[in-house]
């Protein structure tokens, strides 16, 4: 029941109001109605609710200047337009200026039930963003509410604040190492250079020249004396990314420098000295490395001596919804256009996914369909073949979407435990998912019991 919902009608057609308020009520909602816009905008102002319906053929104010009237009240209020058959355009310019949706009379009441849950859950899903990023200001963008965020936001703050001179951030591509960087340096320093070098971008004959610089005529083609990037990080950080592909006849200069912060610029007489924090980031096991003797143990010791890890996003499934919404806002705004709404069924499908490309791969998948479909709600069908269960028929649905796709899900599930004599590694190998994915998925369709 959604007790906490108010929501507040303004049309003129009473019968319409009174059976809307009936099935709303019905579903645990609280409704006020208004036959007027002045009759609405002043309810509005009393009740604070958390969605208006509001009819575009208002007798006394045009609905197009009610919602803008709305709006200048309370910004962040979700509007769902109704509009009359045939008036589909001005329900358009209605979103385009702020209304969250539209629905077009007649319409069924379960149609209405399901968009203003969709409109209040993605308001405030928008809210909490908002609040978690005042609340966070002091680690920079990092999105997310998990525990294991939590836990990088403090292990973040603890390395950022100390004297330590050396951090490594280790996790799969894609989870935010680069802009965990960032942030660290946000936290020591406020004016200071942020080198970044990517090691694997890197041809390996420039490598050692770039870092560490070289004097003029130092070999074939320098023609004059170049500054290496640790000189110019001085007084700063230097991010070393992609630390696992620093060709192994340089980790021994690498791993002086690290120990006493001076180096010698190739071809140079004398040492000098740099006073830079080093923050390297690798997607590598740099341990694996060290066994296969790819990587120098002693360089990993010195590099590892604040280590900082971030999970892969599969292993923080709390942080989807909110990281979801962050980048459908962030998308919006740089395409300037509303921002896209997701369908349950497609709601659930994130959820279930395993993100092997992490946020970036997230990031990514919104961008898309942000320029594809701009401010319409994503249907199941829209989303990339990766997405959508295998054998699951998408054709044809016409009722609610995310059951059916249950519905499969489940019988999908049930006959791979079955067929594995319910040991679930076997039967995530078989569905092609992992065990993880499994395990939330039976605890999501409540097959707990089933074994
Ligand atoms: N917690 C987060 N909140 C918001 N955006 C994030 C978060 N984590 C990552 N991103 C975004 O995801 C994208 C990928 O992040 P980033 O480039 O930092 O990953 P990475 O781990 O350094 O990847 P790689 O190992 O491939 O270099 C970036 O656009 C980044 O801004």
């Amino acid at each position: 029941m959604d007790s906490s919902i108010s929501v507040l009608v303004i049309d003129d057609e009473r019968n319409l109001v009174r059976s809307i308020s009936f099935s709303l009520r019905d579903e645990g909602m609280d409704v006020t109605g208004a036959y007027t816009g002045a009759e609405g905008l002043a309810q509005a102002k009393i009740l604070s609710p958390d969605v208006v319906l509001l009819d575009l053929g208002l007798p006394d104010i045009p609905g197009l200047e009610v919602l803008v009237k709305l709006k200048a009240q309370q910004p962040d209020l979700p509007v769902i337009m109704i509009s009359a058959h045939g008036d589909t355009r001005t329900a358009v310019k209605a979103v385009k200026m702020g209304a969250i949706d539209y629905i077009t009379k007649p319409f069924d009441l379960d149609e209405l039930v399901l968009l203003i849950r969709r409109s209040t859950e993605h308001m405030r899903t928008l809210r909490e963003i908002k609040f978690l990023r005042e609340k966070n200001s002091g680690t920079g963008p990092l999105v997310g509410n998990s525990h294991e965020m939590a836990a990088l936001r403090e292990a973040m703050e603890r390395v950022g604040n100390s004297s330590g001179k050396t951090v490594l951030i280790t996790g799969p591509s894609g989870t935010g190492k680069a802009l965990v960087a960032r942030a660290l340096h946000d936290i020591r320093f406020t004016d200071a250079p942020f080198i970044e070098v990517n090691c694997a971008t890197l041809p390996e004959q420039l490598i050692e020249a770039e870092l560490f610089g070289a004097e003029r005529g130092a070999y074939t083609g320098a023609n004059q004396r170049r500054s290496g990037l640790i000189d110019l990080a001085n007084g700063g950080t230097l991010f070393l990314d992609e630390i696992g592909e620093v060709p192994i006849n340089l980790q021994a200069k690498l791993l002086s420098f690290l120990e006493n912060r001076s180096y010698r610029p190739i071809g140079a007489g004398r040492e000098r000295q740099a006073n830079v924090f080093v923050v390297a980031a690798t997607n590598r096991t740099l341990k694996d490395e060290v066994a296969e003797g790819r990587f120098r143990a002693d360089l990993f010791y010195r590099l590892n001596v604040l280590p900082v890890e971030i999970p892969a996003l599969s292993k923080r499934d709390q942080d989807v919804e909110l990281l979801t919404a962050h980048f459908i806002e962030k998308s919006a705004r740089q395409e300037g256009c509303e921002p896209i709404l997701l369908s349950e069924a497609v709601q659930a499908l994130l959820a279930d996914y395993d993100w092997p490309g992490n946020i970036r791969e997230l990031k990514n998948l919104i961008e898309r369909l942000t320029i594809l479909h701009p401010g319409k709600t994503i249907k199941a069908d829209m989303l990339p073949t990766e997405f959508r269960p295998q054998n699951a028929s998408f054709q044809n649905l016409g009722g609610d979407y995310r059951i059916t796709v249950e519905d499969h899900e489940r019988q999908l599930i049930l006959n791979a435990l079955k067929e594995a004599d319910w040991r679930k590694g076997l039967a995530a190998e078989k569905l092609g998912i992992s065990r993880h994915a499994l395990k939330r998925r039976i605890q999501r369709l409540h097959l707990e019991n089933c074994e």
